[in-house]
Parts: structure tokens; C-alpha cells; sequence
């Protein structure tokens, strides 16, 4: 589909619309020899995606038409697929007349290729034996929660799909989800449930994260032959294997244990004991040199040494200086008044520093260790869940995951630090704006303690000598692969424990590494 480095980078909506204009701009050129109008490029990428997902020939396709441009793609694509030989049927949703001049033309084109327009009373008489629906309704263009009929025809056709388990494939957007934020749009909204999204012109945020993993589907790019000088660089990209690739470097014959740093590892209060060690863990799995575990105070029954990885190191935090160490704070820590000194201490003088769990909630709750955060100059990274950066933004977590990209934008430039906003795409933001939304990923990593290994794998590649972006980005991806793989084996989703997850990270990191 060309402009490969395009599919990498993940674009907002008014950066779409800024390259969409160039693009029709220089269309529009009278030197310009190419006669294909975008739309018809749309409907035919779309309709060689099609033509992969049907298993036979003559199959019956449902296309649903919107009022818009994304409805002028529709009419494309069923035209070609007529063309094609398959039997289609075109559900329009707009007013003829109220389509752009493209629009049109694919419809003309449509209907001189006999595909059959239908509304949604014929829609109940036919039988429902579809090979594929397509979701033309709406696009980029969205502007407020689909009501109605057409809310119900979206609710009807994810059944459909469903109950038949055939594809569905929407057209640059599952209509109904904000393609910037990865919400379905409106409260009580409801959205198209695509097993396929093919994202013309570039791959947008909204597809990625949030909600937006759930709707799309798979995501495939289509470029529309826009030439790459037209694509900026971008503010958001993915974090997939292949960007991360370089960054890990092979070992070098001639290193030892002080060459890959000493993690130090603050947390686990009274009955919190383990959110510690599944760090410390973490830690040992991703290589870094030495790893400390230091609970704080005197926790009746706290071990002495972790019989499973006694190469882990016990120590009181209190009695350590962290100015050559690289510290991970908060796995189980407690809120409580004697580990906000250690906190303190832990921001002023750690070589590098992860926050994660209690610690960001002390921070949320203390403006004076926020300053502290923001001001520090040595790396940094912070790994809320929706509902800590909610309290560490002083708002709702419906704020928080209504604009994650936002939120997490907010947070970094605040604190002065990288973040990860935790959950369905997870946001790696750095304090300048620039981000990355992980791609890998799923709900078996919704349970207790795997947030606790992945401030143990962050610290470990901090300590490797990885800038604070690349330690998180690095993470996200080897944690949320972990957890992909271990599923693909039948090792849950249901079920899966965070202690799994370590040997199948230091995979990870491994393969990355390799030239
Ligand atoms: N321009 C080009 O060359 C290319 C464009 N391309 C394609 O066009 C798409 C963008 O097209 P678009 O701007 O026409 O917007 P689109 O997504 O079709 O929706 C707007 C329509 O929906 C309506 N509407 C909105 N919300 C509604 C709601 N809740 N309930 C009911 N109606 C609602 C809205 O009505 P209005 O609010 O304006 O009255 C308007 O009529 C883009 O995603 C891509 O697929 C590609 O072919 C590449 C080349
Ligand atoms: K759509």
C-alpha cells in the first residue's frame, strides 16, 4: 500500500483533513496526470481487502451507505465488487442529493453496475445469508452520537455479524467511534463492531486506544498514493516490534553485572509484601545487574530473601543512597507518612526513577512532590492507570480515558516526565507532546501484579542505559507481547498470572536485541 513509514506514525483527524486538502490540491493541478479521485482510490483498496475476506465467488454483500464522503466510498467499493461478480446490495443512508460531486459519481457508477439499492424494510425481507457488510456510514466526519434509525441499523448489523460470524470491514472508521480518542461518541452511543478497519490517507489515533481496539478490529492502512512528503512527522506513532528494533544493543564479551545497572526496587507495605518482589522480579527477568528489594520499616514477616530468586538482594530502604541506583517506587508502598520521606528522597537523588502505584497517589495528593517531579532533570518515568493519573490530573477517570491521548499529554508536560497511561492501548507520552500507543496486548493482563512487573521490566532497561521514552516504550511492548503470546498458547485470558508473564519478557527483550 506504499508510504511505509506512514503506517507506522498515527494520525489526528485535523492532520488527516490538512493532508486530505494538499492531496486534492495537488489532484486538482491541471499538470497533475492522475485521474483517479481519492474516493476511487478508497474504494478500491477497500475492495481488494474485500476481495480477501471473501472465501467465494458470487458472495452477497451488505454495504451500508452514509450521508458523507465515507458514504461515496461505500458506493465505490460496492460498485467494484459488483464488477467483480458478487452480489450486492447498497443500504443508503443520506439524501441523493446532498452528496459531494465524488459521492455521486461512485453511486452513478454504483448503480450502472447493478447493484441493488435497498432500505432497511427490504433489508428484513431478505434472507440473511451475507458473506460480509461493509460500513460506509461515517467517517472522519462524525459529529455526534448516530441516533435513531440509524443507531438502530449499527446495533442490528452487529448482531447480524455476529450471529452469522462473518467479517466486517469498516471504512476508514467503525462508524459511531471518535477516531481521535478511541471513544464511542455520546454517552449512551453504540458504534460499528469491525472485524477489519481499512484507515485511508493515514492510520489514526483513535483506532488504537481506548475503546477503539475493540471496534476496529484489525487495522490495515490504505495511503491513497499520497505522496510521503505530504505526511508530517506527527506528534503519535505505534509502538510495534519493528520500532523498537536497534534500540536494545547486543552484550558486549567484555561486561559484567556493574555494566547493566542496580535496581532498586521501594515498595510492598504489610500484606502488600508481594507487589514488591513480582518487581524485583521483573527486574532480574530484564536483565539489569543487581536488583535490591527495599520494604520500607518493619513489616512483621517481611522475608529476609525471596527463596524462588534469592539473586535478589534485601535491604532497608531507609539505610540506602539511591545516587547510583536506579530506583522503581510505589509496587504496594502504602501511603502512609514514613514513605513519603523515602519518596521525597527517591525523587531528589535516584540516578533514574519509576513511580508507579502508591507513590503517584502520594504525589496526587502533594503538590510539593509533584514540583519536586517536575523539576528534576535525571529520567524519569511515571506509569498511572486510568484511575491514578485521574487523581494526579485532579479529575474524573471518565475525563481521563474520555481523551487518553490528552490526558496523557497533560501529565507529562506537568510533571515534566514520561508517562504511561496504563489500559486498551496504552499511551507512552513524553513531557514535549511526542507519543506512542503500544499495540499489543489483551484483558489477561486485567488482574493483580502486572502493573508491578512492568515498573520492574521499566526500571531494569533504565538501568541498561535506555532513555526514560525508550525504557517505557520498550516495556509496554515486551509486558503486553508476554501477555499475547501466553494466550496464543491457551494460557488464559482467564487466568493468567503476573508471575508468567516474567520468562516470556525476557524472551522478548532477547528477540529485540538480536540483529
Ligand atoms: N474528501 C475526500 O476526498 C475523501 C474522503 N474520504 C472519505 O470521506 C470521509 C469523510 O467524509 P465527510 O467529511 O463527508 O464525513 P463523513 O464521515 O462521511 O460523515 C459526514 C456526514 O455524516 C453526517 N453526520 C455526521 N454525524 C452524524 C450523526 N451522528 N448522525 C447523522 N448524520 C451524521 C454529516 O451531516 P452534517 O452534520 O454535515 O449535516 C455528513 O453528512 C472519510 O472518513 C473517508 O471515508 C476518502 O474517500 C478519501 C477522500
Ligand atoms: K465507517
Amino acid at each position: 500500500m506504499g508510504n511505509q513509514d506512514s503506517v507506522y506514525r498515527v494520525y489526528s483527524v485535523a492532520e488527516i483533513r490538512a493532508i486530505e486538502t494538499d492531496a486534492l490540491a495537488m489532484q486538482a493541478d491541471a499538470g497533475n496526470a492522475d485521474t483517479m479521485s481519492l474516493m476511487q482510490k478508497a474504494g478500491l483498496a477497500a475492495a481488494h481487502l474485500a476481495a480477501e475476506l471473501l472465501t467465494q465467488a458470487h458472495a452477497k454483500i451488505l454495504v451500508l451507505a452514509g450521508p458523507g464522503n465515507n458514504g461515496g466510498d461505500a458506493f465505490e467499493v460496492a460498485a467494484l465488487l459488483s464488477a467483480q461478480g458478487h452480489v450486492v446490495h447498497v443500504l443508503q443512508c443520506g439524501e441523493t442529493a446532498n452528496y459531494s460531486s465524488d459521492a455521486l459519481s461512485s453511486r452513478h457508477k454504483a448503480q450502472a453496475q447493478h447493484v441493488q439499492f435497498i432500505d432497511t424494510a427490504i433489508l428484513a425481507t431478505l434472507p440473511a445469508d451475507w458473506a460480509l457488510i461493509i460500513d460506509g456510514l461515517f467517517g472522519i466526519g462524525l459529529k455526534q452520537a448516530p441516533e435513531g434509525s440509524i443507531a438502530s441499523l449499527i446495533r442490528d448489523i452487529n448482531k447480524l455479524a455476529a450471529e452469522l460470524a462473518i467479517p466486517l470491514l469498516a471504512l476508514d472508521v467503525p462508524s459511531g467511534l471518535n477516531a481521535d480518542t478511541g471513544q464511542v461518541t455520546g454517552a449512551d452511543g453504540i458504534a460499528v463492531c469491525a472485524t477489519h478497519t481499512i484507515s485511508f490517507i493515514g492510520n489514526k489515533t483513535g483506532l488504537h486506544t481506548g475503546a477503539g481496539r475493540d471496534y476496529a478490529g484489525e487495522v490495515s492502512v490504505a495511503t491513497l498514493d499520497i505522496p510521503a512528503n505530504f505526511f508530517p512527522p506527527g506528534k503519535a506513532r505505534l509502538n510495534t516490534a519493528a520500532s523498537l528494533k536497534g534500540i536494545l544493543q547486543p552484550r558486549k564479551q567484555n561486561s559484567h553485572k556493574g555494566s547493566y545497572g542496580d535496581v532498586i526496587i521501594i515498595g510492598g507495605a504489610s500484606g502488600m509484601v508481594g507487589a514488591a518482589i513480582l518487581a524485583a522480579r521483573a527486574a532480574q527477568f530484564s536483565g539489569a545487574g543487581r536488583i535490591y528489594c527495599g520494604i520500607p520499616g518493619v513489616i512483621p514477616l517481611a522475608p529476609s530473601y525471596d527463596s524462588l530468586h534469592p539473586e535478589i538482594m534485601f535491604r532497608s530502604p531507609e539505610d540506602m543512597d539511591f545516587h547510583n541506583h536506579h530506583v522503581v517506587i510505589g509496587p504496594g508502598l502504602g501511603t502512609s507518612a514514613s514513605v513519603q520521606a523515602l519518596l521525597t528522597k527517591a525523587i531528589k537523588s535516584a540516578k533514574t526513577l519509576v513511580v508507579d502505584a502508591d507513590a503517584l497517589n502520594l504525589i496526587a495528593a502533594d503538590a510539593a512532590l509533584a514540583h519536586l517531579l517536575a523539576a528534576r532533570t535525571a529520567a524519569s518515568v511515571l506509569t498511572p492507570h486510568p484511575l491514578e493519573a485521574a487523581r494526579l490530573l485532579q479529575q474524573g477517570v471518565a475525563e481521563v480515558q474520555a481523551d487518553r491521548l490528552l490526558a496523557a499529554r497533560k501529565l507529562a508536560q506537568q510533571l515534566n516526565t514520561v508517562v504511561v497511561l496504563k489500559g486498551s492501548g496504552s499511551i507512552i507520552c513524553e513531557a514535549n507532546g511526542d507519543l506512542s500507543i503500544n499495540t499489543t496486548g489483551n484483558p489477561a493482563l486485567a488482574s493483580g501484579g502486572t502493573g508491578d512487573v512492568l515498573a520492574g521490566v521499566t526500571g531494569a532497561l533504565l538501568a541498561q542505559g535506555c532513555t526514560a521514552a525508550e525504557a517505557a516504550r520498550i516495556a509496554v511492548w515486551a509486558h503486553a507481547y508476554a501477555a499475547d503470546e501466553l494466550v496464543a498458547q491457551g494460557v488464559g485470558p482467564i487466568g493468567l498470572t503476573a508471575s508468567e508473564l516474567l520468562p516470556v519478557i525476557r524472551q522478548n527483550l532477547n528477540l529485540l536485541t538480536k540483529r
